[in-house]
C-alpha cells in the first residue's frame, strides 16, 4: 500500500467559539473532500453508548426470521434484507426516523409484541451520539463553506434519519477474498451522510480517488462518517462519495450501527458552490427519488447514483 494516510479527526469538546473550530471546520470540509470520509474521535460519546449495544443486536438478529421479515418498507433501504445471494454473509434492518421515541416503539413492538423495553433505551443511546455527530458534522461542512445561515436551516429541516442495525456473519475458513468473505458488495451510499459505530471487528474497506481500496482500523469507540451521492450532488460535486465494501477477515462476527440521513423534498445547489473552477454539475434534486431511480435498477450498485440521476450532462 502507498503511504496513505487514514484521515481522523477529534471532534470532542468543540466550543464553537474555540480558535480550533474553524481550522477544524476546513479539516472536516478537506478530509471529505479528498477522502469522502473520515474517522470521527469523539469522547463525548463515552459512557453515553450503552455498554449492552450489541447484545441488544445481537438479540435483535437471533429473532425469527418470520419475525424479522415483518421490517418492510416501499423504500430500499428502509427494509429488513438478508439471505441474499450476493452477499451471504449479510443481514440488517432498517429502522425509520429513529430520533422520534414513538418511531423506534413502533419498530420494537413489531419485533418484540410484549415489549422490550432494554432494545428501545440502549438503542436511544446510540441513536442521540450518531445524530449529534452528524449534526456538528454538517454545521462544519456548511460553515467552512461560508454558505449563509439560511442554507444549513433548510438541510436541517429537511433531514430524515434512518438506522441500519446490521449482521456480518464470519466468512467459512478458506474463503476466496472478494467472494466468500463478502459482507456488502461495493457500492455507495445514497444519502447525505452515514455515521458508523461497530463493535471491535475491522471489515470496511474504503476506494480513494485513485482507485486504491483501503481496509478502515477503526479504533475502539471510534466512528466513521461516510459521504454519500446526495452530499456529492448538493456540494456540486466537491464533496466525494466514495465506494465502499465490507470484506470479513477475522472469524468473528461483525456488528455495525449504521446512521443514515437522506433529504426530504428538493435539494437545491447552493449557489456560492458554482464559480468559474466548479461550472454547475448537478441539477436539484429530491433524495428519495434517487433512491427509488437506483433501486429499481437505473444505475449499478458497484457505482454512485448522483451523476447518473441528477447530473448536467450525464452520460
Ligand atoms: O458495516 C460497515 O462498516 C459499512 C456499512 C455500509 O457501508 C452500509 O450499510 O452502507
Ligand atoms: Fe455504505
Amino acid at each position: 500500500m502507498s503511504d496513505y494516510k487514514i484521515p481522523k479527526i477529534n471532534l470532542t469538546k468543540l466550543a464553537k467559539h474555540s480558535n480550533s473550530w474553524v481550522p477544524l471546520c476546513n479539516e472536516v470540509r478537506h478530509a471529505l473532500e479528498e477522502h469522502g470520509y473520515f474517522i470521527a474521535l469523539y469522547e463525548d460519546a463515552n459512557n453515553k453508548i450503552s455498554k449492552e449495544i450489541f447484545d441488544v443486536m445481537e438479540e435483535l438478529f437471533d429473532l425469527p426470521i418470520e419475525t424479522k421479515r415483518k421490517n418492510t418498507s416501499d423504500i430500499y433501504f428502509y427494509r429488513y434484507k438478508g439471505q441474499l445471494l450476493t452477499a451471504p454473509l449479510h443481514e440488517s434492518f432498517g429502522i425509520p426516523h429513529p430520533t422520534d421515541a414513538e418511531a423506534l416503539q413502533s419498530f420494537t413492538t413489531l419485533m418484540w409484541p410484549q415489549g422490550n423495553q432494554r432494545f428501545c433505551e440502549t438503542m436511544t443511546s446510540y441513536i442521540k451520539v450518531g445524530a449529534e455527530i452528524e449534526q456538528l458534522v454538517d454545521k462544519m461542512v456548511f460553515e467552512s463553506y461560508g454558505l449563509p445561515k439560511k442554507h444549513y436551516e433548510s438541510h436541517v429541516a429537511a433531514t430524515t434519519y434512518l438506522l441500519r442495525p446490521t449482521k456480518y456473519r464470519a466468512a467459512p475458513a478458506g474463503a476466496e477474498d472478494g467472494i466468500g468473505n463478502v459482507g456488502s458488495n461495493i457500492h455507495t451510499d445514497k444519502g447525505f451522510s452515514a455515521v458508523l459505530f461497530q463493535n471491535q471487528i475491522n471489515a470496511l474497506q474504503i476506494e480513494t480517488k485513485s482507485g486504491e481500496w483501503i481496509p478502515i482500523d477503526v479504533p475502539p469507540s471510534a466512528f466513521v462518517f461516510v459521504a454519500g451521492d446526495a452530499y456529492e450532488a448538493w456540494s456540486n460535486g466537491r464533496i466525494y462519495s466514495p465506494r465502499h465494501q465490507v470484506l470479513m477477515k477475522e472469524d468473528k462476527e461483525r456488528y455495525t450501527l449504521a446512521l443514515f440521513t437522506f433529504n426530504k423534498g428538493i435539494t437545491d445547489i447552493p449557489e456560492e458552490l458554482v464559480d468559474e473552477t466548479h461550472p454547475i454539475q448537478y441539477k436539484p434534486f429530491d433524495n428519495f427519488d434517487l433512491v427509488m431511480y437506483y433501486s429499481t435498477g437505473a444505475s449499478p450498485m458497484a457505482y454512485g447514483t448522483a451523476k447518473p440521476y441528477c447530473g448536467i450532462n450525464a452520460q
